[in-house]
């Protein structure tokens, strides 16, 4: 999906949510531990239940991975039950040199036919390129992160008397284009996402961190919202373990309900 397609999606949805499908075995209901496959039954009535108000869906590999070869087979379905017309993120923080890097991509591009994928940006250019070789597909760069280790290296100081993340954009936008690159910014560094959005205008964000870890959806927008909306806001276990029960897919509903009527609000008022 290019990025014309993207806001189109968002314009038609007044949402920029993006669903976080972080399905734990230990925290679905009990009921469906008895289907075949568990963790697709929950994702299957997830999805069903938030396709209205989801732009995008984020199914973090480690908890697909963790489950061995079913848990590939769950993430497999997962996808390609996910409409076409919605944006899909392999959340796989992956990255290493060249060759190897150019497998991942195969792996989630071609394997897999995910749209984007999540890139560590540590081993450099060479680490990155093979994922942006694919045509319609992005790379999703690590920048500033959500967690407090953020702080070890990110936010250090280089020798040129900026922190090590604003390195990281500004080498880094070389290597892509608005069209095929995104970077990840913590929606707790609210105030750092104006820093973010000076150096990349055009760019879009994919920003985890409302929900479970507290940011500020009204931050986030007012300081990185662009004229093409430019973000993509995640909430994973806020949305998807909002219900614990046989109605969890309704509660997921209503979660999300509630963020996307925050999100048209915030579109209103900031897309411009
Ligand atoms: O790349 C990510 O998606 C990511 C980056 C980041 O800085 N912080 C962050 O929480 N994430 C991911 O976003 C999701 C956040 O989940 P919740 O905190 O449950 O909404 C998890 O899948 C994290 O791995």
């Amino acid at each position: 999906m290019d990025k014309k397609a993207l806001f189109a999606k968002i314009s038609q949805k007044s949402s920029f949510l993006c669903v976080g499908l972080d399905t734990d075995l230990t925290k679905i209901p009990e009921h469906l531990l008895k289907e075949k496959d568990p963790i697709f039954a929950f994702n299957k009535q997830i999805i069903d239940n938030t396709i209205d108000q989801a732009v995008a869906y984020k199914p973090n590999t480690a908890f697909y991975e963790a489950l061995g070869p079913k848990g590939w087979e769950s993430l497999h379905k997962t996808l390609e039950y996910i409409p076409k017309d919605v944006f899909t993120i392999a959340d796989a923080k992956r990255g290493d040199i060249g060759n190897t890097s150019g497998l991942y991509a195969k792996a989630f591009f071609e394997m897999m036919d995910f749209d984007s994928v999540t890139v560590a940006p540590y081993m450099g250019i060479d680490s990155v390129k093979p994922f942006l070789a694919f045509e319609d597909k992005w790379v999703i760069l690590l920048a500033l992160t959500s967690n407090e280790g953020s702080q070890d290296f990110q936010m250090l100081e280089t020798k040129n008397g900026k922190p090590f993340f604003q390195e990281v954009i500004e080498k880094s936008q070389k290597w892509g284009t608005p069209d095929n690159m995104m970077y990840v910014v913590g929606a707790t560094r609210g105030e750092k996402i104006a820093e973010v959005r000076k150096l990349v205008p055009d760019h879009f964000f994919l920003v985890p961190g409302v929900g479970a870890q507290g940011g500020s959806l009204e931050e986030v927008a007012k300081f990185g919202m662009n004229s093409n909306c430019g973000l993509l806001v995640n909430s994973s276990r806020g949305i998807i373990y909002a219900g614990k029960d046989k109605d969890f897919g309704k509660a997921a509903k209503t979660e999300a309900q509630k963020l996307q009527t925050e999100m048209e609000i915030l579109l209103d008022k900031y897309c411009k």
